[in-house]
Order: C-alpha cells, then structure tokens, then sequence
C-alpha cells in the first residue's frame, strides 16, 4: 500500500478546459459560445466551422480530455491521493456552470482547479479566471453556499510537461528520411495572440514587449531544443512561431505563421522541419487542422518534409506532473515550506495571479486571482 498523500485543505481537482463541439449540429452553436463580444470578422468564423465540419463537426479535445481524467484518476489512485477529479468547460458540456453545482451538492467546500492551458495570457488564464467568477455568481444566484476556488500555477516549465515534448521532437526527426534529417531546423508553434495581449502578458512587471507569452514559450523552446541537442548530437535550428490567427485584419497578432516560416526556410534551403506545437497540451482542433492539414499541405506544395510532434496529451508523466502541482500548492497552502519543481530560467510561476495579470479588454470579475471578488 502506497503511504496515503495530503491534499488538504483541498477536498477536489477541477479538470477545466476549452471543450469542442461532439458532431456537426454542435458545431455553430460552440463557435457562438466562443465568439460571443469577441469581435471575430464572419468569414472567419465561416472558415473555422468549415475545419471542425472536415472532421465531423467534432472536436478531438473532449476525449482527450476525458483520456487525462483517466489518467489523472489512475496516478492518484496508485499513489494514494484521495481526491476526486471533475471536469467542466468554457464553450461546451460539461459545463463549468453545471459541473461546480455538482461539486457544490457532493460537498466540496475548496476546489484546486487544473486548466488545459499552460503559460500565462488572457486566453489561457484570465478568461478561465472569469468563467470561474461567472460560474460562482450563478451558483450564488440560485442559493447555493460558494466553495473557495484556487487555480494551479501555469506548468509550462514543469518537468512533466516538457519530457514528453522532448521525447515528441525526437521520434518526429527519428521519422524524417535519413537524408535531410540532421539538417531539420525545428519550429517550436503556439497559438498567436494579438500583440498587445502577448505585450500585457503575465503579472504587470513581466509586461512589455512579447511579455510572459513570449518569454515563457521561448524558455520551454530553448529547453526542448538543449534536450533534443543532447540526445541526438546534432544542433537542430529553431525558431517560435505562431497559428491560427483569428481576430481583424488590420490588428497586430504575433508572427511569423508557420506556412510563411515554412516558405521562407524552404526558399533558404534549409531541407526539412519538425512542427512542435509546444503551445497546446493536447492534439485538438488547432493542431489536427491548422499543422496537420493546412500547415502539412503547405509543406507538400514547397516538397518541404515535415512532420509534428505529439503533444502531452495524457502521457503519465503529466498525470505525475499535475499529482506533483496538486501536492505543492496544497503544502503551501498548510504554510509549510514548499521547493516547486521548475525547470529553466524563469523560476517556477506565481500561485496567486496578482492585481493587473493578464488583464482584460474590459475589466471584468475574475475569481482565484488577488483581484477575486470571492474569498
Ligand atoms: C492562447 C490560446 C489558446 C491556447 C491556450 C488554451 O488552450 O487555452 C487557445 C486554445 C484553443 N482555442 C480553441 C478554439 C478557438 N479559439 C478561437 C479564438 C481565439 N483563441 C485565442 C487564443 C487561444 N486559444 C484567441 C486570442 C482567439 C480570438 C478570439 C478571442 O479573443 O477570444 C476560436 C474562434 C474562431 C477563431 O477565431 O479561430 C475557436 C473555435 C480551442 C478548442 C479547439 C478544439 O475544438 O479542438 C483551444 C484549445
Ligand atoms: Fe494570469
């Protein structure tokens, strides 16, 4: 029998994420829920329903997600961590909403939530942050007696998400032909962001410039790179870049996009590249389609080889990974000494967002933040 771990004062782990449409008839009503007050041009919109509808109308990260609860619940189990696992979502079922009023009536009083998302910026942390503040309103609303919410640091540097990605880039220059793969250069892609959002990244003495987004990805990039140097003996040339730009035309969102980036190594000569979308946790829509398809078929068209490395996904070392932020964030929270585990040069992240991370276009409320309206 493993000893038994301490999780209080948590009493459950809140798995929240994007959540994608599960066929064609979900597919419009999701891009409503993620578009509503985002000032998305219609032809966009029309564009990236056209990708979801290529596959069926479903997205990828619903069973993906369900993959991580599985193994998020099998890891605590092995090592004797009693704490049940939810899951609720911004845009689709289950959603948040729905699954904290279950949490409420099974009698979670102090709730740790895990979001899909792993460095800092609006999209991947404040906006959580709001739904999380939208959801306890609504309870509230209805009568119900709030839970305390925290959410776990950003895990961009932690060790159990950066080894699966070392290993990822790795096998994809393992499956390049022999012949052009020690001259791979690599493209480390996340999601772009409007420049000024990536500038106002992080807490306010981080912003400027890409701000923490940029910093952050370029930590774990530089790390991936180092690591992959390591195990093959060969200098791979990287460089970040960016996907699925949304938003207007005439707004600044961060560059290069990969298909320039192909062209442009391409026309340099250089004679193949491993995609690794360090950026996203799981193979989801912006993967399958914006690397798999687009990016791919714009590869074919130069006679670039390319090829894309996994994601994280619900390998083990993550499920041991978020076990490992569980058991920190819950020590520290008990005042005892913690060491957190972090690799790289910016140093493990904040617990708490502080006042102005990440801020929004129009201020809104936001819980498990210093700024949170709730206790
Ligand atoms: C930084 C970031 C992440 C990574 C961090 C994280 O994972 O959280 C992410 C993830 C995701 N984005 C996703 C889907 C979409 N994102 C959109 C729009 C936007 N994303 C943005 C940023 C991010 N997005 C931004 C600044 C916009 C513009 C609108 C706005 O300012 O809010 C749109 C609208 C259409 C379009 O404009 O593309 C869709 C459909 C899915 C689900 C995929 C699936 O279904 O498998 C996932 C995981
Ligand atoms: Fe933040």
């Amino acid at each position: 029998m493993p000893d038994v771990l301490d999780a209080s004062p948590y009493d459950a782990l809140l798995l929240l994420s994007f959540g994608g449409p599960e066929g064609p008839d979900d597919v419009v009503p999701f891009l409503e829920n993620v578009t509503r007050g985002r000032g998305i041009p219609k032809e966009r919109l029309k564009e990236v329903g056209r990708h979801y509808f290529l596959f069926g109308g479903v997205s990828p990260i619903n069973d993906q997600n369900r993959a991580l609860l599985d193994a998020l619940r099998e890891d605590f189990a092995e090592h004797g961590l009693d704490l049940p696992v939810y899951w609720g979502n911004r845009n689709w079922a289950p959603y948040l909403t729905d699954t904290l009023r279950d949490m409420v009536r099974d009698g979670r009083r102090r709730i740790l939530v895990l979001a899909t998302s792993a460095y800092a910026s609006y999209s991947g942390c404040r906006q959580y942050r709001e739904n999380l503040a939208d959801a306890l309103a609504a309870l509230e609303s209805e009568g119900l007696d709030l839970p305390k919410i925290d959410k776990l640091r950003h895990y961009f540097n932690h060790p159990g998400f950066v080894e699966p990605m070392i290993d990822g880039v790795v096998r994809s220059l393992a499956e390049l032909p022999q012949e052009v793969r020690d001259g791979a250069h690599i493209a480390f892609c996340t999601h772009s962001i409007p420049t000024a959002a990536a500038a106002a990244s992080g807490p306010v003495e981080e912003h400027g410039d890409g701000g923490a987004y940029v910093r952050e990805h370029l930590d774990v990039a530089r790390l991936v790179a180092d690591a992959v140097r390591e195990r093959t003996g060969v200098d791979h040339p990287w460089q970040l870049v960016y996907q699925s730009r949304s938003g207007a035309p005439h707004i600044p969102w961060l560059e290069p996009d990969i298909c320039d980036h192909l062209e442009e190594r391409h026309a340099a000569g250089v004679p193949a590249v491993v995609m690794a979308p360090i950026g996203f946790v799981s193979d989801h829509m912006e993967v399958l389609y914006d690397l798999d398809t687009e990016a791919t078929a714009k590869a074919e068209e130069l006679g670039l080889p390319v090829r894309r490395s996994a994601t994280v996904g619900a390998d083990p070392r993550f499920a041991a990974a978020v076990r490992d932020l569980v058991l920190e964030r819950a020590s520290s929270e008990r005042g005892q000494d913690v060491a957190p585990c972090a690799l790289g040069t910016l140093g493990a992240s904040h617990n708490l967002c502080p006042v102005g991370c990440c801020p929004a276009r129009a201020p809104r409320p936001a819980a498990a933040g210093a700024d949170s309206p709730y206790a």
